[in-house]
């Protein structure tokens, strides 16, 4: 019996090399697949993963109708048992709701990839519906770390380094983008967007790998312990543990 399958997990967890993992080798056994996603850094109708692997896919726009994209395959002749749907977090709730059906009336396996929760920890609404809707919810194997070395759970948005709590919650970017905010004077200067995988912990506190540094430098002239540091003043949630 066909499922709905949310592979789920922080940003830079593997769900893109999972995903063409997973179209690789339903396709090695003759199955029938297609690759979607929604705004890839590589670009365009891509599915790009950090370990190398590239390929093409269908990319999803507002007007996209799975069932009229499964249907109309189909009636070309084209074999149909499974869509990958990478960066998933993209597609509306309705787009979540046509995946369903896809797997419950045609018997179609849906296997979506992406993260739950945006910058500031609230859910995107196509994962929501993923969540609400999915036979099965399965957090990847693999953890991407906080600079602490704790499993990271959260995905921090920086803009030059400095962590933010406002703004769009759509900005395309990447981990290891994170400036180190000097740049931010010159005249002239476009804002670097990056992201940054935090443990809960550092994420309220709104320590990332760069203000760590920092305290780590100032640790060293007047010694305190990095983690006991609250941001008092700094407009972020004072956690006292
Ligand atoms: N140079 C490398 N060597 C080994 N593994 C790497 C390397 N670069 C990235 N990775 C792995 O790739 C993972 C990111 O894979 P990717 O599919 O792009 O993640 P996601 O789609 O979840 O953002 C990292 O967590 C890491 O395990
Ligand atoms: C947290 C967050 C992320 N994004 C974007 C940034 C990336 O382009 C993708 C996630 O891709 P990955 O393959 O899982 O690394 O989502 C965003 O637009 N808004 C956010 O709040």
């Amino acid at each position: 019996m066909a499922e709905l399958v949310f592979f789920s997990g922080t940003m830079d967890c593997g769900k893109s090399t999972l995903a063409l993992q997973m179209d690789h080798n339903h396709r090695a056994r003759g199955r029938g697949g297609v690759r979607f996603s929604r705004n890839d850094r590589a670009g365009e109708s891509r599915i790009s993963s950090r370990l190398g692997l590239e390929t093409d896919a269908v990319e999803v726009l507002d007007g996209t109708d799975f069932w009229e994209e499964v249907m109309r395959r189909r009636t070309h002749g084209q074999r149909v048992d499974y869509l990958i749907c990478d960066e998933a977090q993209f597609y509306t709730p309705e787009q979540v709701e046509q995946l369903a059906k896809v797997v419950d009336e045609i018997d179609v396996d849906v296997f979506a990839f992406g993260i739950t929760a945006d910058f500031r920890t609230r859910l995107f609404p196509g994962s929501q519906r993923l969540i609400e809707l999915a036979d099965r919810v399965q957090v990847l194997q693999v953890e991407a770390l906080c600079w602490c070395g704790r499993r990271a759970t959260h995905n921090a948005r920086t803009v030059d380094g400095v962590m933010v709590t406002e703004g769009a919650q759509v900005v395309v970017g990447d981990v290891d983008m994170a400036a180190d905010g000097t740049a931010a004077s010159d005249a002239g200067h476009v804002p670097v967007v990056g992201y940054e995988t935090l443990c809960r912990r550092h994420f309220m506190r709104r320590v990332t790998a760069h203000g760590a540094n920092l305290m780590a430098e100032q640790d060293q002239l007047l010694p305190f312990d990095v983690d006991a540091c609250l941001w008092h003043g700094s407009g972020g949630p004072a956690a006292g543990t």
